[in-house]
């Protein structure tokens, strides 16, 4: 349980170090992703938590964001080069962890993990990197589907929708795709696949 004092201190720090909207936007999405927690079971203080420090270093230069990620080996170089979008959530854990040092590993690794997910996604992985898409002041075409979807799907299938639109948007964009991202997705449809192959033999056994 955090102290809720400790929470209104890592708000104010973020306040601070991010511009007004973004500050705004991680408000959102800390209480979205407190919102899933709650509906998906999942721990609502670290999703609350989480979602608030999720962009802590959205605002650093891209130059910093490009040393810190070379000097400790979190991107490689065509990632650093052509999608430096993405280095804030990996550099955001090292200076978290300095920051407030009482952040479980679980917190940081949804942060770390809040752009181009991962293959093997905690509950927690997934409720900040969906709320971080469907947050209150978020206006993409697409995002209502995935609004009406929370509490009728479950998470796995409200994550697979979420990074479904993001490579969507991508795409359309005409932007470059982290390398990994073809991985997760691969991940992704193949666990679903199974899930539905499961979910089909359980619908026989019950006729
Ligand atoms: N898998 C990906 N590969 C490359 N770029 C991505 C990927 N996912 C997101 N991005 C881009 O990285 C930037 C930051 O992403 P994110 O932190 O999720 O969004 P936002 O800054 O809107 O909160 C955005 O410009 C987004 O388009």
């Amino acid at each position: 349980m955090i102290d809720p004092d400790r929470f209104e201190y890592m708000r104010a720090r973020l306040k601070e170090r991010v511009k007004p909207s973004r500050y705004m936007h991680s408000l959102g999405v800390s209480q979205t992703a407190e919102q899933l927690a709650r509906i998906y079971g999942a721990n609502e203080n670290d999703a609350a938590v989480a979602g608030l420090l999720h962009d802590w270093d959205k605002a650093l230069p891209a130059s910093e964001l490009k040393r810190i990620a070379k000097k400790h080996h979190l991107a490689p170089k065509t990632v650093r080069k052509n999608m430096p979008g993405v280095l804030h959530a990996l550099t955001a854990p090292r200076s978290l962890r300095k920051e407030f040092p009482e952040l479980s590993d679980e917190v940081l690794q949804a942060i770390e993990r809040h752009t181009c997910g991962a293959d093997d996604m905690s509950d927690l992985d997934m409720i900040v990197f969906i709320a971080d898409i469907i947050e209150p002041g978020r206006t993409f075409a697409d995002v209502a589907p995935l609004r009406a979807a929370v509490g009728q799907v479950d998470l796995d299938e409200l994550f697979y929708m979420a990074y479904k639109s993001t490579l969507i948007y991508l795409l359309d964009a005409d932007m470059s795709i982290h390398p990994d991202s073809l991985e997760v997705w691969n991940g992704i449809v193949s666990q679903r696949a199974q899930r539905m192959e499961a979910r089909k033999s359980r619908v026989i056994v019950i006729e």
